[in-house]
């Protein structure tokens, strides 16, 4: 078997230029705001990528970049001048941070109504509580992808492999409000090949080069590959091997091109809600 290549690029693009239509019907330009902090270059790529998509769909959208000795309270002192500013609907605070600024501290003085990355403890607890608010982007893609790809949700069993806040956690939510069978496995998992290969849709966001092999998924799944890790070689490659895996797999995302651009897609998509809750859509 050769899996069905599940192209979150054209997905993105697709969804990119859905948005774009919305929001040229609107009578102001959604507002997005970054902050970046340091000189991270991965970082640096990611944030320009958002600016542009963002630019190219018509919102009002700039970076603030911060310098590496930024302090925490000058970091939370321009999160709060971004929360009382009007034009701005939606903050990003671009992670990694410094390791001298607590992550849970930036991510709490977002505030909760322009928190388009979905971090806020607020928007997790209501996407926990099944209740409407900001989801992380790349669980929010993910699902987008599924969707897309027609697969069937209900009663399926969905594996998360990782639990990280951003990613393992809400995409596991998510998974289960759409009536899918759940299991978080992770790094003190007793068996996480018997695991996985239990699996019809695996999804892994675990951050460990191509981690799962051949052997840990069952023929026919569908496997979505959230990581993205550059290899001292300068390739980069999802958490799954994906030639070999690909042979096994019913449909499978690629790295580059899968999940990565979902997320840019589905921080527009984000903000253009965020906007319309506190604005309007008229
Ligand atoms: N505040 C946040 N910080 C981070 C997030 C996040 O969602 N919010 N996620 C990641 C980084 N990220 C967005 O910020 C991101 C990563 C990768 C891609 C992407 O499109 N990747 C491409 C490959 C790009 C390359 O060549 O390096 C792909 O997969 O095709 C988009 C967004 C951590 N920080």
């Amino acid at each position: 078997m050769t899996a069905r290549i599940l192209d979150g690029k054209a997905i993105a693009a697709a969804l990119r230029a859905r948005l774009a239509e919305r929001v040229a019907a609107l009578p102001y330009s959604p507002g997005l705001r970054v902050v970046r902090v340091g000189e991270d270059p991965a970082s640096g790529v990611y944030v320009r990528n958002k600016d542009k998509a963002a630019k190219a769909a018509g919102y009002d959208s700039a970076t603030i970049h911060l310098p590496a000795e930024t302090t925490e309270a000058e970091l939370l002192a321009t999160i709060a001048t971004l929360n009382a500013d009007p034009v701005v609907d939606g903050i990003l605070v671009q992670l990694p941070l410094p390791p001298r600024i607590r992550t849970e501290a930036a991510i709490a003085a977002v505030d909760p109504a322009k928190d388009v990355d979905g971090f806020h403890p607020l928007n997790a607890g209501r996407l926990a509580a099944g209740q409407p608010g900001l989801v992380p982007c790349t669980p929010r893609g993910v699902m987008h992808i599924l969707a897309e790809a027609g697969v069937v949700l209900r009663g399926a069993r969905a594996v998360v492999l990782g639990r990280s806040q951003i990613v393992g956690r809400p995409m596991a939510q998510l998974l289960l409000g759409a009536d899918c069978t759940v299991t978080i496995a992770h790094s003190r998992t007793r068996d996480l090949p018997g695991e996985c290969r239990r699996a019809d849709i695996l999804v892994a966001a675990v951050g460990r080069p191509e981690m799962v092999r051949a052997d840990w998924v069952a023929p026919g799944v569908v496997v979505i590959d959230v990581g993205i890790n550059r290899l001292p070689d300068g390739r980069l490659v999802g958490d799954v091997a994906f030639g070999e895996v690909a042979a096994v797999a019913g449909a499978i995302t690629p790295v580059p091109g899968g999940v990565g651009p979902m997320t840019i897609a589905c921080l527009l998509q984000n903000t253009l809600e965020a906007a319309i809750a506190r604005r309007g859509a008229a």
